[in-house]
C-alpha cells in the first residue's frame, strides 16, 4: 500500500536565545546519508524521501521547522495534516528540554489530547562531557507521554535511520488502533 505521511521535525530553539539541538543536521543525515560541519539557521525546509517498511512503502514529507521557544503560539500548520513528531532536545542543553516538553503539551492540545504519534530524541549524544541531560530524563518524558525515546547522534547515520523508522511504525500503529475503534462503533 503506498501512504504519505507528514511528519515535523521540531526543534524549539530560536538560534539567538537557545543551542540549536541538531535538527536539521538529523533531517540530513537521513536524507542525503552524511553529516555536515557547520550551522546556518533554518527558516523552514522540507524534504521528501520514499521510505519501504515491510511491505508498505510510505512517502515521506519532512518538515524541519524553525524558532519555536516555550512563548511561541504554534502555528496551525504545525497540527493540521501532520501525522507524527520528532521533537529534538539536545543533551548538552537543559533549556531545550525544558522547552521540549512545553511543546509537547501545546502539541497534545493542538491535537485536541488524542493519541500523537511522538518520537522523542536526546540529540548530541556524542558531546558526553557536556552533557546537561540523563538518558533516564529523557525516558521518564517519553514514558509520560507514551512515546518513544531515543538518544542520538546526527553524525551516526544508522541511529539517525532508526529514528525516522520510528516514528514511522508509530504513525502506522496509532492510525492501525484508531482504524479498529471505528470499526468497533459501526458493530
Ligand atoms: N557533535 C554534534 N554536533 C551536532 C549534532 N547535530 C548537530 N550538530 C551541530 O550543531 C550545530 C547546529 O545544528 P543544526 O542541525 O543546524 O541545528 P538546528 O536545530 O537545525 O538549528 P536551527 O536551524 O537554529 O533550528 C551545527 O554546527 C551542527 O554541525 C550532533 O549530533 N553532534
Amino acid at each position: 500500500s503506498e501512504r504519505t505521511e507528514d511528519v515535523n521535525v521540531d526543534d524549539l530553539d530560536t538560534a539567538a536565545t537557545l543551542l540549536p539541538t541538531g535538527k536539521t543536521s538529523l533531517a540530513h543525515q537521513f536524507v542525503e546519508g552524511e553529516f555536515s560541519e557547520g550551522y546556518d539557521p533554518t527558516v523552514e525546509n522540507t524534504y521528501s524521501k520514499i521510505v519501504t517498511l515491510g511491505k508498505d512503502e510510505f512517502h515521506l514529507h519532512l518538515v524541519d521547522t524553525a524558532g519555536q521557544d516555550e512563548y511561541s503560539i504554534l502555528p496551525y500548520s504545525f497540527i493540521i495534516g501532520v501525522h507524527g513528531y520528532v521533537l529534538v532536545y539536545s543533551v548538552t542543553s537543559l533549556h531545550s528540554f525544558q522547552v521540549i516538553e512545553s511543546l509537547y503539551q501545546k502539541l497534545h492540545e493542538g491535537h485536541g489530547k488524542t493519541r500523537v504519534p511522538v518520537v522523542l530524541v536526546g540529540n548530541k549524544a556524542d558531546l558526553s562531557p557536556e552533557r546537561e541531560v540523563q538518558a533516564v530524563e529523557g525516558k521518564k518524558l517519553a514514558e509520560s507521554w507514551g512515546a518513544t525515546f531515543m538518544e542520538s547522534s546526527a553524525r551516526e547515520n544508522q541511529l539517525t535511520q532508526g529514528i525516522f523508522t520510528k516514528v514511522i511504525q508509530e504513525i502506522a500503529r496509532v492510525e492501525n488502533s484508531y482504524g479498529q475503534e471505528r470499526r468497533c462503533h459501526l458493530m
